[in-house]
């Protein structure tokens, strides 16, 4: 594909992103599969459309300095700027007037010579007096804001939350790659032969710390090795795959996966069981259910019965007392996956957190007494928002005293994790700058035990 292409493609994607009409993974993945797109350019694709949408806010505020602020630009009009000089300022691989050169080319086909004359002015300027100093803003959080392109109303949040340098480090690290990791799928492979294999491919591999199955991959991109194009392997963060190695599940077990879909952490708990026993999986959506008995499928997990149901009202279809082990998975803010999918900082607003917390209370209290007297319950999200992570727990056990935390959970956390700056009276919270993860968060509860 030409550059010229390749930069047009970029900008179709952003600006569909722009305008509500898709998430950034799902539009590229597309984008890479119907034009058949090289690896070569699949990674610069991705770069462009990623780290544009990573540095918006950085972005704006520079153009701003450029852009007279009474004149209305139309929206791909921005976005082919913001493109334009992200690419300038953080790539150095392709020169400032070639980018400039094909963007005038892209804005006289999109729109007329007047634009394009417009865009040629703004990115010269740009290339003759450089960017400003975002170093130079006085106030704190309107600073890091900027800097790394964060909204300001949730720097503020996580500073009144964790401080200064947690969220320096998380806001910094969510403008990095974090490396693909995956599960190996034990019944079909065990790590030693999966770990050869894979380098003998080429593949630079290193062994997780979270969970036995799991594999980082340093260099290589997983997708083309025969392990799992044979569906050997699973793409998972290792935070999740923390998942199922702390809910202790054993062969025989009946579990409950209540937000189940996509499926990664079902069949992660099916393996664990060897594949024998029974899991009820349930997405609210009919759609997202199917996906997770594909995804079994796949595996050749025949022990996950997945279907669509509303899982606070999961006692019309079980009685209580029925599981050995719950997992809710809640439907959070994903805030601790912004490296993956960057749109989630502009998209949510801080009256969503509320809202979300208070489905998740609801989840738990509905879905709590269908656990087995000596069952637990795994609860986690992918947020690193207290509002909806340890507030939600211990608003559940204040409104519950028979239940608590399970103290165990703390002595089996794997052993670099047990000392971890998140780990509170609450459960864990893994930031994304700690262990070069998701931001996530579990906790394991269990019923208290009757005294006479
Ligand atoms: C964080 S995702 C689950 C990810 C999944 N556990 C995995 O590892 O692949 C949360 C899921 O909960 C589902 N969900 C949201 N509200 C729900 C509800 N009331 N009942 C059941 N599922 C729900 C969403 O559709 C979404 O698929």
């Amino acid at each position: 594909m030409t550059k010229y292409l390749l930069r047009n493609t970029a900008l179709d994607i952003l600006v569909r992103i722009d305008e509500g009409g898709g998430f950034s993974h799902l539009l590229i993945d597309q984008a890479i599969k119907k034009k058949g797109l090289n690896s070569r350019d699949e990674g610069l694709l991705t770069e462009i459309v990623y780290g544009t949408l990573q540095r918006k806010l950085t972005l704006e505020y520079f153009l701003s300095h450029f852009v007279d602020k009474k004149r209305k630009l139309a929206p791909w009009v921005n976005m082919l700027l913001y493109m334009s000089l992200y690419q300038m300022i953080y790539l150095d691989k392709v020169p400032d007037h070639a980018i400039i050169h094909e963007s005038v080319e892209i804005s006289k086909k999109r729109g007329h010579r007047g634009i394009s004359g417009l865009v040629n002015g703004i990115l010269r300027n740009v290339q003759r007096k450089g960017v400003p100093n975002v170093d130079k803003i006085e106030d704190s959080v309107k600073r890091l804001s900027i800097k790394t392109s964060h909204p300001t109303w949730l720097t503020k949040r996580w500073m009144n939350m964790y401080g200064m340098d947690i969220t320096e480090a998380i806001c910094e690290t969510n403008l990095t790659h974090k490396p693909i990791s995956v599960r190996i799928q034990p019944m079909k492979i065990n790590k030693r032969d999966a770990v050869t294999q894979l380098e003998d491919e080429g593949f630079e591999i290193e062994e997780s710390i979270f969970s036995d199955q799991g594999l980082v991959v340093n260099k290589g991109n997983i997708l083309h090795s025969t392990l799992f194009k044979n569906g050997y392997l699973t793409i998972q963060d290792q935070s999740s795959m923390l998942v199922a190695e702390m809910m202790e599940v054993e062969k025989g077990m009946t579990v409950l996966d209540a937000c189940s879909a996509p499926g990664g952490k079902t069949t992660h708990i099916a393996e664990k069981m060897l594949n024998e026993g029974n899991i009820h999986a349930y997405d609210l959506h009919d759609k997202k259910a199917k996906l997770v008995s594909k995804k079994a499928l796949q595996l050749d997990l025949t022990i996950i019965e997945a279907k669509q149901a509303d899982s606070r009202e999961l006692n019309h279809y079980h009685k209580n007392d029925t599981f050995d082990r719950i997992l809710i998975d809640a439907p959070c803010s994903g805030l601790g996956v912004l490296r993956g999918k960057p749109d989630i900082k502009y998209n949510k607003a801080e009256s969503d957190i509320e809202k979300l917390a208070s489905i998740q209370l609801e989840l738990l209290e509905k879905i709590s007494p269908l656990l087995k007297g000596d069952g637990k319950i795994i609860y986690s999200t992918c947020t690193i928002d207290k509002a909806e992570n340890e507030k939600v727990v211990q608003q559940f056990l204040t409104n519950h005293p028979e239940y608590q935390i399970d103290e165990g959970f703390f002595d089996e956390l794997p052993e670099a994790l047990r000392n971890s700056i998140g780990v509170t009276e609450w459960g864990l919270q893994l930031f994304p700058h700690e262990f070069n993860t998701d931001g996530f968060f579990l906790t394991r509860i269990t019923k208290q035990i009757e005294t006479e």
